[in-house]
């Protein structure tokens, strides 16, 4: 089986240059300082980058007026930027102003974080009580790494389903060419795109990472900062199945909508680090998950999966891919990733059964040598 990394088309050819010592970030996050909201400000990039990065802003400049703090992350992130790039953000930037000008929301309650008419009750305990155990309560881990459990009241689905198809109906009315929801699904929409990024970057935070930070604290679960927010169909003229893939995040939120459907099974096949992606699946590591409508699936970007073929009927799933910048950062100065990846643990276990037996070998030699 071939591997694919399933990316978001606007993050292809990102690119990193060495910034001059004048102007840095500091290396690690300031905690304790709240960043500000950059939201109502007309900005190059998303205003949460802003936010984000305000946390490693040098000691001197936290307090600074907005639009300073603003002016000097920018040209930070214009130097990051190769030209290509940065039009590449400046055209992806009127693509959305273009819809958001345009495009009329059918249901405008979806676009305001509302927890308590989102989510199931019982979900909505369980991350408010915010502990291991609470969660544990609601979820099944069918397979090491992978936690279902329910999530979004079936009212929820419905009027999320019905604003993708009021999204695709106003697409094809304009005869607008719209951004794929990623380099391997056709069909969908980027939700971000149609003004629902503010509102998944709520769900993202308030309810994804209390998650992520107890159940995948070492593929950066503790330090998500942006997502990739959209949803798929699959079934008669959409897609019929999806290849076997890594996601482009850290931790990837996966929820079947609806509607009634046959097939579609998610199947994974390990947990693997850029190193090992292509390696062979061991018989521990296979899993298939059957989608049901209403339930969510939470899993590592780099646990691999895909989706068989919806052999009838119209399935859509909401997919949030979560990332960490600081994860990305301090995996290009790692190679070994033994805490998660399965061939990194099989290669360090063999190195400790060589050493081992290396060291046993040794003792009996000298054993030998001081009994003659
Ligand atoms: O179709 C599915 O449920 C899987 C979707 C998926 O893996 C993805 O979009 O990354
Ligand atoms: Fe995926």
């Amino acid at each position: 089986m071939s591997m694919d990394y399933a990316t978001e088309k606007v993050r292809e050819n990102g690119n990193g240059v060495e910034l001059p010592s004048t102007q840095r970030l500091i290396p690690f996050e300031n905690k304790e300082h709240s960043p500000e909201s950059y939201e109502d400000m007309q900005l190059d990039y998303s205003p949460l980058l802003f936010s984000s990065l305000e946390r490693y802003l040098p000691p001197n400049m936290l307090n600074l007026p907005r639009d300073r703090k603003v002016h000097f992350l920018s040209d930070i992130l214009t130097r990051y930027s190769p030209q290509g790039e940065h039009t590449r953000v400046q055209k992806h930037r009127t693509y959305r102003q273009k819809i958001l000008s345009n495009y009329e929301p059918r249901h405008k309650e979806l676009y305001t974080m509302n927890a308590a008419n989102f989510f199931v009750p019982s979900f909505l305990k369980a991350i408010s009580e915010n502990s291991e155990e609470s969660f544990r309560s609601i979820m099944a881990e069918p397979t090491a790494g992978v936690y279902t459990f329910e999530m979004f009241q079936p009212k929820f689905c419905e009027m999320l389903m019905a604003e993708v198809e009021s999204m695709e109906r106003w697409v094809h009315d304009q005869r607008f060419h719209i951004i794929c929801p990623n380099t391997m699904n056709k069909y969908g929409v980027v939700l971000d795109d149609f003004g629902l990024e503010t509102m998944l970057n709520k769900l993202m935070e308030g309810y994804i990472c209390p998650l992520s930070r107890v159940f995948f604290p070492e593929v950066g679960g503790l330090t998500l900062d942006s997502h990739h927010g959209f949803v798929v169909e699959y079934g008669v003229n959409r897609d019929i199945e999806l290849g076997f893939h890594v996601d482009d995040s850290e931790v990837t939120l996966n929820v079947c909508l609806g509607e009634q459907f046959y097939g579609g099974d998610l199947f994974f096949r390990g947990v693997r680090c850029d190193k090992h992606v292509n390696t062979e699946t061991q018989s521990e590591e296979v899993f298939d998950y059957a989608h049901i409508p209403g339930q969510a699936v939470l899993h590592r970007g780099c646990h691999r999966h895909g989706a068989r073929a919806t052999v009838s009927g119209h399935r859509v799933n909401l997919v949030i891919w979560c990332r960490s910048t600081v994860f990305r950062e301090l995996k290009k100065h790692q190679n070994d990733f033994s805490s998660w990846c399965g061939d990194c643990q099989r290669e360090k276990k063999e190195r400790q059964r060589l050493s081992v037996a290396a060291t046993k070998l040794e003792l009996l030699k000298r054993n030998g040598i001081s009994a003659s």
